[in-house]
């Protein structure tokens, strides 16, 4: 491989809560890291939590403050005086998936000529774009939406079968179709319509860009063994479906190839001093950057501890389930990406933490779930503040103590109000969430996946411990990583990793910011693979490079005792379900 010194790669992440950017060599050492965050660096938008919640389950984020956000990462890194913008080669990375940006006739003409003296948001908004606010991924107000893209097509197996996952409150074809119904001013007037993704590769350069096929995938509407938008299910959105493909940018960018979409927009390059010939390649989903990140094989999982708690893994195998879902893998030929998603993550684990400790303190949280002492062996319990994605339910939360029968073969629940302490919601909270995700991905590491799926593929909210025995959800992963904000917290990441008992290690990324981190590579092996610098395929040319001595942490092993500990709560936690 030829070498080019002192060459910079930039990875971008547009997430919930924050705009986070990476800069990596190409020997991919991480040089840099900024990050905006939305409530506390742009509180004049008053988001919560990067959103504005509504009453009816709508949420959404202001596109203003993602353009303030975008120049203001810059500025901070130009005065970062280690880092020589002008170096930079190639740009990538991932924002919040599902998540879409409405621009009007006039948006995408504004882009080539902003002018470097003023700044993205007077120049582009409002008149740039059709909607001030674009839906965000915890959105709930879409079920009429969902039920009718099932109907469309038959089913939620049928619409798993075609798009590699059932509907979803969250996608943007539900989303879309909700704003064509309810907002048809506002529809009428959209001429291009972006994923989140799109929108951040477009205002980068200076042009509008179609969608990117692997972030396409959610979005209820896009054949994933055709790769082509499926016209039936478009017709929820717009009957007319040709004008609908012409918002949307016409095919989307073919996931695996590394082609630019441009380069740099003058905008950036003379208000920043960067290199003007700096490639922009496709951007995708956090959860797809995410897989870039580390060098997966099968069996091992990713456990994504971000603002959403997902659990990922990379496949060769098709086989979609209403249970889960699978994207195009973004850099590898043929294999796909299967992935679960909790809405209840992060901030649902927060309130207990403030519950315990006013001063947003992780310490008191901490010590209860590291703890063996706290006795929680008949308790199991769900947190969701908000409405919960799998299982597919309202915002609820319950709690319970069970007891088993002798032969271990059922469980009587009996609801609580409270335990014994707020200390015992801290561990329960973990345990139950990392619990979901060991019963819920075990399909998906089979073996005989085929049968497995097509077995569950009618259960679609719960996992079923009546008609299927433990053992079907009872399969260990090889290896689980951990990664996204929560993973610098050592109790969670110990106790999520002895419930899902990884059979040859567990591994934290030494930086939490892996979808900027797998942004970082896609930009440059991208780049060295146009110029010719490369032959290698991604998959090759990370893991020859990855470095495990230095980008991930080796962590306990978890032995097959504490693994097999966490079986007792299985049967629990599917009754539990069915009371939701
Ligand atoms: N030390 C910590 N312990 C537990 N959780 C943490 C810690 N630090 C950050 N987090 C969690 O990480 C979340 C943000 O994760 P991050 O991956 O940065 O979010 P995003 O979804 O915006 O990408 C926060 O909401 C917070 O709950
Ligand atoms: O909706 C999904 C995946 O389908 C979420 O994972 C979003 O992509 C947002 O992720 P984070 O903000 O938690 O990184």
């Amino acid at each position: 491989m030829t070498r080019e010194p002192g060459a910079l790669y930039l990875g971008f992440d547009l997430s919930t809560q924050q705009l986070k950017c990476l800069v990596i060599d190409q020997n991919l050492q991480l040089l840099h890291s900024e990050s905006i965050e939305f409530d506390k660096d742009l509180s004049h938008y008053k988001t919560h939590k990067g959103v504005y919640l509504h009453d009816d389950g709508t949420v959404e984020c202001p596109v203003a403050m993602w353009l303030e956000a975008i120049d203001l990462v810059f500025h901070r890194m130009q005065k970062h005086k280690h880092i020589d913008l002008g170096l930079v080669k190639a740009m990538s990375g991932s924002c919040q998936q599902h998540g879409s940006v409405y621009w009007t006739e006039k948006g995408p003409k504004l882009l080539p000529v902003l002018d470097a003296n003023g700044c993205l948001k007077d120049q582009l908004f409002p008149e740039g774009f059709s909607r001030n606010v674009a839906p965000n991924w915890q959105d709930h107000s879409t079920s009429q939406e969902c039920r009718k893209f099932e109907d469309s097509c038959g089913g939620p197996a049928q619409l798993a079968h075609i798009t590699g996952s059932r509907a979803h409150h969250r996608f943007t074809g539900p989303q879309m179709m909700k704003i064509a119904k309810k907002e048809p001013e506002t529809y009428a007037k959209t001429h291009k319509i972006s994923l989140v993704s799109s929108f951040l590769a477009s205002i980068l350069s200076g042009q509008f860009t179609p969608l990117e096929e692997a972030d396409a995938c959610g979005m209820n509407l896009y054949d994933v063994a055709k790769r082509d938008y499926n016209e039936n299910l478009m017709r929820n959105v717009d009957t007319d479906t040709d004008s609908l493909r012409e918002k949307l940018g016409g095919s989307p960018i073919p996931a695996e190839e590394p082609r630019p979409v441009g380069t740099l927009s003058s905008y950036f390059s003379i208000k920043y001093g960067l290199n003007s010939q700096c490639q922009i390649f496709p951007f995708t989903g956090d959860n797809l950057a995410t897989i870039c990140s580390l060098p997966l094989q099968p069996n091992d999982v990713l456990v994504s501890l971000g603002t959403s708690t997902t659990i990922l893994l990379v496949t060769d195998q098709y086989h979609p389930s209403p249970n889960y879902h699978l994207f195009l893998h973004p850099t590898i030929p043929k294999h796909y990406m299967g992935m679960i998603c909790y809405c209840n993550g992060a901030l649902a684990r927060e309130r207990i933490r403030d519950e315990m400790n006013a001063n947003h303190d992780w310490e008191p949280f901490n010590e209860a779930v590291a703890s063996d002492a706290l006795d929680n062996d008949d308790e199991i319990a769900c947190y969701f503040p908000l409405g919960e994605i799998v299982p597919s339910v309202p915002s609820s939360y319950r709690r319970a103590k069970f007891t088993r029968s002798a032969d271990g073969n059922n469980v009587a629940l009996k609801l609580v109000e409270s335990f014994e302490s707020v200390a015992h919601d801290a561990k329960n909270i973990v345990e139950s969430q990392a619990l979901s995700c060991r019963v819920r991905i075990s399909p998906l590491l089979s073996k005989d996946c085929e049968d497995t799926n097509c077995k569950m593929s009618d259960s679609t909210v719960h996992f079923d411990c009546d008609n299927f025995p433990l053992s079907e959800y009872t399969k260990r992963p090889r290896k689980a990583f951990f990664v996204g904000g929560a993973s610098k917290n050592d109790a969670i990441v110990e106790r999520f990793a002895r419930v899902l008992g990884a059979t040859e290690g567990n591994y934290r990324l030494e930086t939490p910011n892996s979808c900027a981190l797998g942004g970082c590579y896609r930009a440059l092996w991208s780049h060295l693979y146009y110029e010719k610098l490369t032959s290698a395929a991604f998959d090759q040319f990370l893991n020859r490079k990855f470095r495990w001595d230095t980008d991930v942490q080796s962590l306990r092993l978890t032995s097959e005792r504490d693994w097999m500990h966490y079986n007792n709560k299985i049967h629990a936690l599917s009754e539990l379900e069915k009371t939701l």
